[in-house]
């Protein structure tokens, strides 16, 4: 069992948010507030701290009062989600790193404290799950996975099933698939 303390939450809000046209999906309106900001204020009260993984409008980010850190230099270019894992967990001052993505904002209340629960001895990396399958944006890792992290990007992986699948992990089922609901399209964001 992990404390809230020993975690810190980071908010993913780096894609290109191609599927909408390319905006920059954590600042685009949901329900009268930001889609990130929505996150940042669910986040917040499961962790000890929080932070911002962005690669956009970054001084917008940060006039709301969080820390925000674009993707390592040398993987710019919108390279995928594990270059803001790493991110995360390089600037992470915990022993522990949990992720969100921006645009799922309904996501459990209880989320941090279950996936903690299931942080044992021998377990690298805790991620949360619905019957419909793994949702791997949803993910409590140790710190200490940042240098094989980045030896997998080095060499040249992207992929974050693949990255997850050689690691001892472990899932948390969430019984509430629409908890989950998650905005991709126009006509996700108008529903
Ligand atoms: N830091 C970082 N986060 C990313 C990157 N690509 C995707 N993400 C985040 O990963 C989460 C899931 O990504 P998607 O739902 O595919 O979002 P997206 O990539 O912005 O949107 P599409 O371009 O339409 O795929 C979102 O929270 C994104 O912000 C990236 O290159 N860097
Ligand atoms: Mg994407």
């Amino acid at each position: 069992m992990v404390e809230r303390a020993e975690i810190t939450g980071l908010v993913l809000a780096g894609g290109q948010g191609s599927r909408l046209g390319g905006v920059d999906k954590g600042l685009q309106m949901y329900r009268g507030q930001p889609l990130a900001r929505t996150a940042l204020e669910r986040l917040s009260p499961q962790v000890g701290r929080v932070m911002l993984s962005a690669n956009r409008h970054l001084d917008d980010y940060a006039r709301w009062g969080v820390l925000v850190w674009p993707d390592p230099a040398d993987l710019a270019g919108y390279q995928g989600p594990l270059a803001g894992f790493l991110s995360g967990l390089q600037h992470a001052e915990t022993p522990y790193l949990v992720t969100v993505p921006c645009d799922c904002p309904q996501f459990p209340a209880d989320l941090v404290a279950r996936l903690a629960e299931a942080m044992h001895d021998g377990v690298d990396l805790v991620l949360a799950r619905t019957d419909a399958g793994p949702e791997p944006a949803f993910c409590l890792m140790r710190r200490s996975l940042a240098a094989d992290l980045r030896r997998y990007l080095e060499s040249g992986e992207r992929k974050v099933g693949r990255w997850m699948a050689q690691l001892r992990r472990a899932e948390v089922t969430f019984d509430d698939p629409a908890a989950f609901f998650n905005i991709n399209t126009p006509d996700d964001l108008a529903r």
